[in-house]
């Protein structure tokens, strides 16, 4: 399995293919090309002297007669932890505040109105461990601790809206646990929250030693720029998560994730973009990048050895849109910042054409899944 070794696909077929054949093979791989953004030399520099990668891409969609063109740019961004797990719990929290402080900064440059962080993004991805203590530390309150306030005052600056996905700490409800993104409106204020809806029970994502599936629901948030979602991680693989989302009316869907290479790497490219195509709206898959190792050995009922590391996490964010194309992935290797302008009135113009929303038989599915889910129910198989 490739760990750091391999930088990209989009790399290795840059360098391997004749340009002619490369441009065939994009077409088939990616879909109808899209535009490289022209970001500011500032911004550029400045992400090469930070040390991450700095990638812009623009969808377009067809001028309207009645509609001006709903045009937003999101930012998406992967990282490593830049301290080790057994650093003091506060100083990982704030490094990493300087950390993404930077990469918003450049965002801004780049004109970046909505950015989203990886999952879990302050904390180091401690949950395959089982223990508590220190990882239970990182949790804070959703509404007023460190770092909402933090993504405020980011917010306020550069007038953006935040989505930052934080381990939540409800002490409004016996100090439970949950996997949370807060939506920070480009005011500075809260504008909502929502919490990740169905939890891994594979391989070493033992998450359900902290958190219980969300009890939000499917929110979908008016900002400024469009209304959003998120749907965090694992959610990915149910598309009945994306689905919803998208009947309360997301135009984009972001997917802050943290998974590794060994578990999902051939699932990535499919599931944000086929969510893309299924729904009419724009997805966003994060993934963070590098490996994670902790203080103590862990096992996950496996059979596998003990072992202080949770695998190679790869990266790869891209940005999906709803006529299938896709960006460019960011590195497997790099922390990275993708900037891509959307239009947003490309989801209702694939939408008249498609007519997913029209011909989904959503009475149906409700009508049989209400009978599927009761006790007695049994499947309709048909014998001879
Ligand atoms: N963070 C998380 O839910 N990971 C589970 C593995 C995956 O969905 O690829």
């Amino acid at each position: 399995m490739a760990g750091s070794g391999f930088e990209s696909l989009e790399q290795c077929l840059e360098k391997h293919l004749p340009l002619a054949e490369l441009q065939e093979v994009k077409r088939l791989l990616y879909g109808k090309e899209t535009r490289k953004l022209d970001l500011p030399g500032a911004a550029l520099e400045a992400a090469s002297r930070g040390d991450f990668e700095l990638q812009g891409y623009a969808f377009e969609a067809a001028a309207e007669q009645q509609r001006r063109p709903r045009t937003v740019r999101v930012g998406l961004v992967q990282n490593r932890t830049p301290l080790p797990a057994d650093t003091p719990v506060v100083k990982q929290v704030t490094a990493l505040h300087r950390r993404m402080e930077a990469v918003v900064e450049v965002a801004a440059m780049c004109g970046v109105n909505i950015i989203c962080f990886q999952e879990a993004w302050t904390m180091p991805f401690a949950f395959c461990t089982r223990e508590k203590l220190p990882w239970t530390e990182f949790a804070e309150s959703a509404e007023d601790g460190p770092t909402i306030k933090f993504c405020q005052e980011l917010a306020r600056k550069h007038g953006m809206v935040l989505v930052s996905p934080v381990l939540e700490r409800d002490s409004d409800h016996g100090d439970v646990l949950w996997n949370t993104a807060v939506v920070v409106a480009s005011s500075g204020a809260v504008l909502g929250k929502t919490r990740k809806n169905h939890i891994p029970r594979v391989g070493d994502f033992n998450e359900s030693t902290y958190y219980m599936e969300g009890n939000l629901g499917h929110p979908v948030f008016q900002t400024q720029f469009g209304r959003i979602a998120v749907n965090i991680c694992y959610g990915r693989h149910h598309p009945l998560n994306w689905l919803m989302y998208s009947i309360n009316g997301a135009e984009i869907i972001f997917n802050p994730s943290a998974t590794i290479g060994a578990l999902s790497e051939s699932l990535w490219p499919v599931e944000a973009r086929n969510a893309a195509i299924a729904n009419h709206c724009f997805t966003c898959a994060i993934n963070r990048v590098g490996r994670e190792h902790f203080p103590n050995e862990f096992t996950s009922g496996d059979g596998k050895k003990a072992h202080r590391d949770f695998g190679y996490f790869y990266g790869s964010s891209y940005v999906a849109a709803p006529d299938g194309s896709r960006t460019p992935g960011l590195s497997r290797t790099r922390d990275g910042l993708l900037v891509t302008e959307l239009d947003l009135n490309l989801c209702r113009q694939v939408n008249d054409i498609w007519g997913f929303k029209m011909t989904g038989r959503y009475e149906m599915y409700a009508r049989e899944l209400a009978e599927a889910v009761k006790p007695d129910y049994t499947p309709k198989i048909v014998k001879e």
